[in-house]
């Protein structure tokens, strides 16, 4: 009879762009999604394909997770990567327990860790053997934009790019979402194969980060889910903000992984015309918070920044995190808005799989 066996995914956040590097750049940060997965095959439980999920605090968040594993993201993105190998279903007696302290819709990642985490799952439950690079294609027929992924999977400080690809791979990554992930058909296995993804879809580069820095997190107390951050934005850009969003996001890595840190020069590396004007609809007073705190005006403030599609606001300082957390929490409470702030760290490296 076979054995059972045990391991844990542990997955950082993300905070994408850092201003500028709109769908480029990428930040693992030190606060993680852990899935915890045993397997029990002699245990006679019959559930639907095999997996039961617990998640941990659901009650606690305010949004609605499935315990369906057809319909919970990360079974569901595991579902698609087994498939894609003829594994129709999970291995007998699955036991998937999520414990999830990343608050989620705030832009700290938590879809793409989502994605990461079932990728990976998907890559041990099948014992598929799969390199970082092809988890990452996977990961990109998902989360169509690198950033997250790349900072969640790889860890540090991250830029990304999407290759060009062939027409007919270009088709492949192109179609819809519902086609890719198994929909859910009620326990009935419709057969059908997934497609695979195009080998090198995106890539990714470790930027130095210097060791002085720290993040300062302000999380807003409502949801901007990042298909709506996304939908505000234009489908053009004068070529005036790209230069200046380009001439920027040139600078960033250099002025992020230099130690001991310049705040002039961070600071101007994290301003933004490409994402951060247009989402200011969806979260009040976006702009003002921003311009409000300034390396000049603060002491120990380096940059401030939409974190990812928002609503959280991303300080990094190098001291004086409370003085720094509590005006920007101060400025959200003035439009009625209540915050929690989190104190994080660069997470440099990133998913890790540990067996029990
Ligand atoms: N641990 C999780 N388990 C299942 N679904 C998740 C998990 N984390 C995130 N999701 C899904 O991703 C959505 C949030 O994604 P998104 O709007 O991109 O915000 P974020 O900025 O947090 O990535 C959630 O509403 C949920 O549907
Ligand atoms: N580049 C993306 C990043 C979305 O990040 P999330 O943490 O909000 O999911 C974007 O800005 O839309």
């Amino acid at each position: 009879m076979a054995s059972s066996s045990s391991f844990t995914i542990r997955i950082p956040c993300s905070s994408a762009n850092i201003g500028p590097g709109f769908d480029v750049i990428g930040l693992a940060l030190s606060l993680y999604l852990e899935v915890h997965v045993t397997i029990d095959p002699s245990s006679a439980q019959k559930q639907p394909l095999n997996c039961a999920i617990t998640y941990e605090n659901l009650s606690a968040s305010k949004e609605q997770i499935s315990l369906d594993p057809e319909v919970n993201l990360i079974t569901r993105v595991a579902l698609y990567v087994l498939r894609c190998h003829d594994q129709r279903a999970f291995p007998v007696n699955t036991h998937v327990h999520i414990k999830n302290p990343i608050p989620l819709g705030r832009g700290l990642g938590t879809s793409g860790t989502a994605v990461v985490a079932g990728v990976v799952l998907g890559n041990e439950l099948g014992k598929l053997g799969l390199s970082k690079g092809r988890l990452l294609d996977y990961c990109l027929m998902i989360e169509r934009h690198p950033d997250n992924v790349a900072a969640s999977l790889f860890g540090g400080f991250v830029g990304t790019y999407l290759s060009e690809l062939k027409p007919e791979d270009i088709a492949r990554i192109e179609i819809p979402l519902s086609e890719v992930l198994p929909e859910p058909a009620g326990g009935i296995d419709t057969g059908k194969q997934p497609p695979k993804p195009p080998v090198g879809i995106g890539h990714c580069t470790k930027f130095p980060w210097a060791k002085e820095i720290k993040a300062i997190a302000i999380i807003p107390d409502f949801v901007v889910p990042t298909a709506n951050a996304r939908n505000v934005l234009p489908k053009q850009y004068s070529r005036p903000d790209v230069v200046f969003n380009l001439q920027r996001v040139a600078l960033l890595p250099i002025a992020l992984g230099t130690s001991p840190p310049d705040p002039d020069m961070i600071y101007l590396a994290m301003q933004d015309r490409v994402h951060q004007p247009y989402r200011q609809t969806l979260i009040p007073g976006l702009i003002e918070i921003l311009q409000s705190m300034t390396p000049a005006t603060q002491p120990g403030l380096l940059g401030i920044c939409l974190s990812g599609a928002g609503p959280t606001i991303l300080a990094l300082a190098t001291d004086r995190f409370d003085e720094i957390a509590t005006k920007i929490v101060g400025r959200f409470t003035e439009r009625g808005i209540e915050c929690q702030w989190k104190l994080l760290e660069l997470a440099r490296e990133g998913t890790l799989v540990e067996h029990h």
